[in-house]
């Protein structure tokens, strides 16, 4: 029996069994076995398939892949907010490889990513599906593109397809400490009541994957689900915006629907309907902050200010203005909203905020 066929009988007896407290871990370690199997799915042949283009470098503040069905205007898109050309026709699969493209916004150069569309089954290799989704992995936020004409079902089955390969869409890794060990079995410890998941549970998961040793403590009430995905490691959480396009083709009122879903922005790439209101959401989503840099006794330059993302420390602005920086490092001065008051003396550690300016005194 080949994997696919390995991976449909358990999707199939999952379906089948009816969800109660017996058939609890007997569901628990099918879904552990389904994850190990689709892991093997997508770990790569070895052989490099066909699809050149695919391999593109990544540049720029950040990346963002472009995910839809064929022809729900990806292509459009990246025609309207970039000077790259990608053919767009009203046939389906009009684009065969991976175009990049710079987005310029609030001086930050974003890279924009238009693939091939994507159909069901994709994950199984359908089409280009399998390549699509390996830049996907690579992308720090999904640019999910949707006709607006279809209403929802787009989203749910790449939603569906995206989840098999392992890709959680606006999702926080689980908060589960987890970590081999050579020896002493399994230590299972809790620092919260849990409601979904249990030490036997957890056991017989580990087990599935052959782990006898290992240090296992739940910060938050996880599923088996969540715990699967901690210890399947091929897990990766990205933030997902979904822009339902072609409105000019829908009723205001089903415009107005639409754009209540959570994550959700609405466009028309032909027209050129809302996409401040699509940039803006990108900003925001990838979390970036511009902050500038001043010398002594000089204004700052409000033209070249550096990138970086929200979080960001002093330690990070002096690495990417000059390695060697640190070294230097006496103390910065920084005036903004980040401090109580401008300037403020700070330290390495000092989380910086959007459009702060800063000062570095070197030893
Ligand atoms: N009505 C309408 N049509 C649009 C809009 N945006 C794009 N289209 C049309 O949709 C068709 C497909 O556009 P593409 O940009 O090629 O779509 P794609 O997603 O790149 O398609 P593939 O590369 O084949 O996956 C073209 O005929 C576009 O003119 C829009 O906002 N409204
Ligand atoms: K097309
Ligand atoms: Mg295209």
């Amino acid at each position: 029996m080949g994997i696919l066929d390995k991976i449909s009988e358990i999707e199939k007896e999952i379906t089948r069994t009816q969800k109660n407290k017996a058939t609890e871990y007997h569901l628990g370690v099918l879904k552990a076995k389904l994850a190990k199997y689709r892991a093997q799915l997508i770990e790569p042949s070895g052989k490099k398939e066909k699809g050149e283009g695919f391999d593109v470098m990544k540049s720029g503040d950040a990346r963002v892949a472009l995910i839809g069905f064929p022809s729900v205007g990806k292509s459009t898109l990246l025609n309207t907010l970039t000077d790259t050309h990608s053919e767009s026709a009203s046939y389906e699969f009009t684009t065969l490889t991976c175009i990049p493209g710079v987005i310029q916004y609030e001086g930050a150069n974003i890279q924009l990513l238009d693939l091939p569309g994507i159909i069901e089954g994709a994950s199984q290799g359908k089409g280009r599906g399998r390549q699509v989704i390996a830049v996907a992995r690579t992308a720090d936020l999904v640019l999910m593109m949707l006709d607006a004409t279809k209403g929802e079902i787009q989203r749910k089955l790449l939603e569906k397809e995206l989840e098999t390969v392992g890709i959680r869409l606006n999702k926080c890794k689980p908060n589960i400490y987890f970590k081999e060990k050579k020896a002493g079995g399994i230590a299972f410890n809790s620092t919260c009541l849990l409601t979904k998941c249990d030490e036997k549970l957890v056991q017989m998961i580990l087990h599935e994957y052959k782990i006898f040793n290992a240090e296992v403590l739940f910060r938050e009430d996880c599923s088996p689900d969540e715990f699967i995905d901690v210890i399947a490691r091929n897990r990766v959480y990205l933030p997902c915006l979904y822009a339902f396009n072609k409105i000019d083709q829908v009723s205001i009122e089903e415009v107005d629907r639409l754009a209540r879903q959570p994550f959700t922005v609405v466009v028309s790439c032909n027209m050129k309907l809302n996409l401040d209101c699509l940039l803006e959401y990108l900003w925001e989503y990838l979390a970036l902050i511009r902050i500038y840099t001043k010398k002594r006794g000089q204004s700052p330059d409000f033209e070249d200010g550096i990138i970086l993302r929200r979080g960001s420390t002093i330690e990070h602005v002096c690495h990417s203005i000059h390695r060697s920086i640190v070294s230097v490092f006496k103390y910065a001065l920084v005036w903004g909203t980040s401090t109580k008051y401008s300037p403020q003396r700070v330290g390495l550690q000092h989380v910086v905020n959007h459009e702060d300016v800063i000062q570095i005194v070197k030893k």
